[in-house]
């Protein structure tokens, strides 16, 4: 255990009658880092993120935020966090700014720190032209740089946001990431965040893979990739079947011929392809290397796959597709 987490869940459970919904998590979150909690629909995401923001009250377990508990000291928690839900709670009618003075109040921010803050906030969230309009006239995008404006005011020390990009487009997707990494470049914050999305999850320095109620995996998305996977490494050749025989004998690695080239399955994909090069007697016309998806991690570890959430079935080996 580090001594500085500023987010830390030892056993931590809920149940809802006979209904486990988070069943005993263990976590820890360093201060500064962008931690992201992924798993399908109802895995225990939202559960644990209200338990941790002091909403839901565990049935067992402990879990602390910026050195409070949340059971023995939930105001103490609240004062230091931010949270976003996973629906907007602004004030459609309200403007941007008076969505935010609404929000100083609540905190009890001294008026003009309040007003000081709310500009800085709509500045970093590049909303200061738009301060004066009715929120009902903002896209999703711009309700979301909102909420996390509104979630920051009052300087927390973690930002909770519970699938914060749902419902919007790609690109807005990508302006949301850009928003959040700049937060905590130069606010120093930590972000927890819930997601489904294997490819936000990327963007974490580190994640917790939850199913059912429990942690399966944890720790950067590179790493828990590595543990799992081989690299695929596609070739297109002179002649991929030659490719095949000689990628057999010389490297001792096996492969398919496809549609897509040559396939081969290979540890380090990146260091392989300059040897391929050098020492296949057949002229190489491209080459892509394809590292192993999160999807892949959850696979391995669930036997399922996040995109199709059903029942368990014994699943294949990750590592030994080739
Ligand atoms: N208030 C409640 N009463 C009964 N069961 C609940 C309640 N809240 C959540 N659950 C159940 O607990 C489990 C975990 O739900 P939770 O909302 O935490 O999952 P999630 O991973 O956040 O999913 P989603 O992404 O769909 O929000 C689910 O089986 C859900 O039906």
């Amino acid at each position: 255990m580090t001594d500085d987490a500023v987010v830390r869940a030892t056993g931590l459970g809920k149940d809802y009658g006979a209904r486990t919904a988070v069943d005993g998590v263990d976590l820890e979150v360093a201060p500064g880092q962008v931690f992201g909690f992924l798993g399908p629909n109802g895995a225990g995401k939202s559960t644990t993120i209200g338990m941790l923001c002091t909403v839901i009250r565990p049935t067992r377990g402990r879990a602390e935020v910026a050195g409070h508990d949340v059971l023995r000291s939930p105001d103490e928690v609240r004062q230091n966090i931010g949270l976003l839900f996973q629906e907007s709670t602004l004030d459609a009618d309200l403007t941007a700014v008076e969505n935010l003075r609404f929000q100083a109040e609540l905190y009890g921010l001294p008026r003009r720190h309040a007003r000081t803050r709310i500009d800085t906030m709509l500045d970093l969230v590049d909303l200061a032209d738009r301060r004066d309009d009715p929120v009902r006239l903002f896209s999703g995008g711009m309700c979301r740089r909102l909420e996390i404006a509104r979630g920051l005011l009052h300087t927390p020390k973690v930002l909770f946001l519970d699938e914060p990009t749902t419902g919007l487009d790609a690109q807005t997707r990508v302006a949301i990431w850009e928003h959040l990494h700049r937060m905590r470049e130069e606010a120093g914050l930590t972000v927890f965040l819930t997601t489904h999305h294997l490819s936000e999850a990327e963007n974490c320095d580190r994640i917790a893979i939850i199913d059912r109620g429990g942690v399966v995996a944890e720790g950067p998305p590179a790493a828990l990739k590595a543990v799992v996977g081989t690299d695929l490494v596609t070739l297109r050749t002179g002649d991929d079947q030659a490719a095949l025989r000689a990628v057999r004998t010389r490297f001792g690695l096996d492969g398919d011929v496809g549609a897509e080239g040559l396939r081969i399955r290979a540890a380090n994909g990146a260091h392989l392809v300059p040897r391929l090069c050098a020492e296949l007697t057949v002229p190489v016309h491209s080459v892509v290397v394809t590292e192993p998806t999160l999807d892949e991690v959850f696979l391995h570890h669930t036997g399922r796959t996040i995109r199709e959430p059903g029942p368990r079935t014994a699943g294949p080996a990750v590592g030994s597709r080739s």
